[in-house]
């Protein structure tokens, strides 16, 4: 079953007024499969986070359609789209975007207290997620108590607790080190493989993106290839680098050298 389709989607930066503008994406068109792992990449500027912002629903684009689980987000008043991404989506960002007020285990549970679930049935989905992120031991303790990579898996945690149709990630490895990124992509391989969550991740970073089961490229704002992954993700790792040496342009973050 298709959860996320994209239809020629475009979007020109600057009003049509004026004469500066800017096509930062020109007519993707991307489907993504219910229980996918799909990773994209492309050079800085190549319209990567504008194409989250679109598929997110926090930009609309100026031409081409969205639909997630059957839904065009476009066509939803206000209110209809705030209860559409609480439910159907779910967010992993680069800084974690967790609240210092508030504890791992009360963090976790914010999309699902949103939702008025009742209290033992929150109880069991936090201690059922945060068994398989290995954060069972931690879920008392606020950020400043935390490794970064504790953090990001809350985060994961909390973007998963609702059972969203799809989990949209930004660069979730950009602030962790390598054994906390290593841990993290571990936890969404488990995750995808094992309870079958849907997942597309924008990445700089090949050793992430090693994880994805499919990833597309983009350069200036158009799909520019595709590779699947075989059973062997040190060899999906070289074809990774293989593909961005053909791309082109500027990767500051790549490090080919990261140990496995
Ligand atoms: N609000 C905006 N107004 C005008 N131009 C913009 C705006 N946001 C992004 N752009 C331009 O659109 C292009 C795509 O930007 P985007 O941030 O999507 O790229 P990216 O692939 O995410 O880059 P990076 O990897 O550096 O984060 C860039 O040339 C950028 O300068």
């Amino acid at each position: 079953m298709t959860v996320l389709k994209a239809q020629a989607l475009s979007k020109i930066y600057g009003a049509k007024s004026s004469k500066m503008t800017y096509r930062a994406l020109d007519q993707i068109h991307l489907e993504v499969s219910e229980g996918e792992f799909v990773g994209v990449m492309g050079p800085s500027g190549s319209g990567k986070t504008t194409l989250l912002n679109l598929l997110s629903t926090i930009d609309q684009p100026t031409s081409g359609r969205i639909e997630v689980n059957g839904t065009d987000p476009s066509k939803l008043s206000n209110k209809e789209l705030a209860l559409f991404r609480r439910r159907q989506l779910g967010f992993i960002f680069q800084d974690f975007n967790l609240l210092d007020t508030l504890s791992m285990k009360d963090n976790i549970v914010l999309p699902l207290v949103l939702d008025n679930l009742k209290a033992a049935e929150i109880e069991r989905r936090v201690r059922e997620v945060a068994e398989v992120l290995g954060i069972a031991a931690i879920l008392d303790k606020r950020t400043y108590e935390v490794s970064g990579g504790q953090q990001q898996r809350a985060a994961i945690a909390r973007a998963i607790i609702h059972r969203p149709a799809i989990v949209l990630a930004d660069e979730l490895t950009g602030n962790l080190d390598s054994k906390a990124a290593k841990d993290a992509m571990e936890a969404l391989k488990r995750l995808n493989e094992e309870q079958g969550t849907t997942i597309l991740m924008v990445t700089h970073d090949p050793f992430a993106a090693s994880y994805c089961r499919r990833i597309v490229f983009i350069k200036d704002g158009r799909l520019f290839s595709e590779i699947r992954r075989g059973a062997n993700r040190q060899a999906f790792f070289q074809q990774i680098l293989d593909a961005l040496s053909v791309l082109g342009g500027n990767f500051n973050d790549v490090s080919p050298t990261r140990p496995e």
